[in-house]
């Protein structure tokens, strides 16, 4: 037998090994990865999706899970005959409707992911903001046309407390967290957006990457005119930008800028739709989506022959 003969699976093996620097790089490293409730409505994405953080764990990786659910507490608070009326892209949120949100995210949404990942095994762990101090929070009363409005029980994150999730990613599981904060104001709870509670604790947990599926390809230049995605920003960059964005890009952005500048490496906003998004954006050079970085002058730059992502991701 010709033991240089090349077997036909041999391109798979090429793939894994292509992957090899990323992984030695970020074994070890925690990554915040946030489901966003539009991409969460096919059974098929939602069990790639788990699958891509089932796989990134046993790749040596310390993956986080942060889930919205905007569509699903919209359609709750219908049946309830409760309207969905945003403010500066916030759901307003009156104390009835924060009982359907906490019941919508910690009992459904969150309990739906924790069983589909747990279908790998034992991994899954879901909690909410409140359990273990993990999100205080206190009243949130966004900017508007120059006025502070009161949109009820939303809150802007006080305080983070990594205890809880340390332990258990210590322990090897994955958690899966509600964006559901204990409030630091009364005994009771607050809505919080899923994209600021995903950035605070991707900075709070010094992640390597913070990762935001959604329902689009990624930032585009000039939405709605365009579908051209700008690819890689850096902090300062997106800085500039963001008096321009709307609607559910505001909270997102914001929260990559917040990631990066509080040692996040990357914050990226990736399409949700295309199945394996995860897998995908790691370990293809084309890469999807949107990339934030740090400002040039505040980051090392990698090695190149470390580097397999062609957008130049550390
Ligand atoms: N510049 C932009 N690029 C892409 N999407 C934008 C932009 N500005 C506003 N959007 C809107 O933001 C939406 C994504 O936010 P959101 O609906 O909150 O998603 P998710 O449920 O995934 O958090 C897009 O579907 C799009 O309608
Ligand atoms: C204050 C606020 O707006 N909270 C969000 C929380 C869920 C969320 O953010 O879900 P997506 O990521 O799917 O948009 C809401 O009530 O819709």
């Amino acid at each position: 037998m010709n033991a240089t003969r090349k077997h036909t699976a041999l391109p798979k093996a090429q793939i894994l090994i292509e992957a090899l620097p990323w992984l030695t790089r970020h074994h070890g490293k925690t990554v915040v990865i946030k489901f966003g409730g539009n991409a969460m409505v096919d059974e098929e994405l939602k069990n790639a999706f788990a699958q891509d953080v089932v796989f990134l764990r046993h790749a040596g990786l310390k993956p986080v899970v942060v889930h919205g659910g905007g569509p699903q507490i919209s359609a709750a608070l219908d049946r309830h005959g409760i309207v969905s009326e945003f403010k500066a892209g916030l759901r307003v949120t009156t104390e009835d409707a924060m009982d359907v949100v906490r019941m919508v995210l910690a009992g459904q949404v969150q309990r739906e992911l924790v069983g589909l990942l747990n279908r790998h095994g034992p991994f899954a762990v879901g909690l909410t903001g409140e359990d273990a101090h993990t999100i205080t929070a206190t009243r949130h009363r966004p900017e508007i046309d120059g006025e502070f409005v009161d949109i009820g029980r939303v809150g802007e994150i006080t305080e983070i407390d990594t205890g809880a999730i340390e332990a258990l990613l210590a322990d090897g599981r994955i958690p899966v967290v509600s964006s559901i904060a204990r409030s630091q104001d009364d005994h009771h709870v607050y809505n919080v957006n899923a994209d600021t509670a995903a950035a605070a604790l991707a900075a709070a947990l010094d992640a390597e990457t913070l990762m935001v599926l959604t329902d689009v390809e990624g930032l585009y230049e000039d939405w709605p005119n365009s579908d051209e995605v700008i690819s890689r920003l850096t902090a300062s960059q997106l800085e500039k930008l963001l008096p321009e964005l709307s609607s559910g890009m505001v909270p997102k952005m914001e929260g990559c800028l917040h990631a990066v500048r509080n040692g996040v490496t990357t914050a990226r906003v990736i399409d949700g739709r295309v199945q394996h998004s995860i897998l995908l954006e790691i370990f293809t050079d084309e890469g999807i989506g949107t990339m934030v970085v740090p400002d040039e002058d505040t980051v090392a730059v990698p090695a190149q022959d470390e580097t397999p992502h062609a957008q130049g991701e550390s």
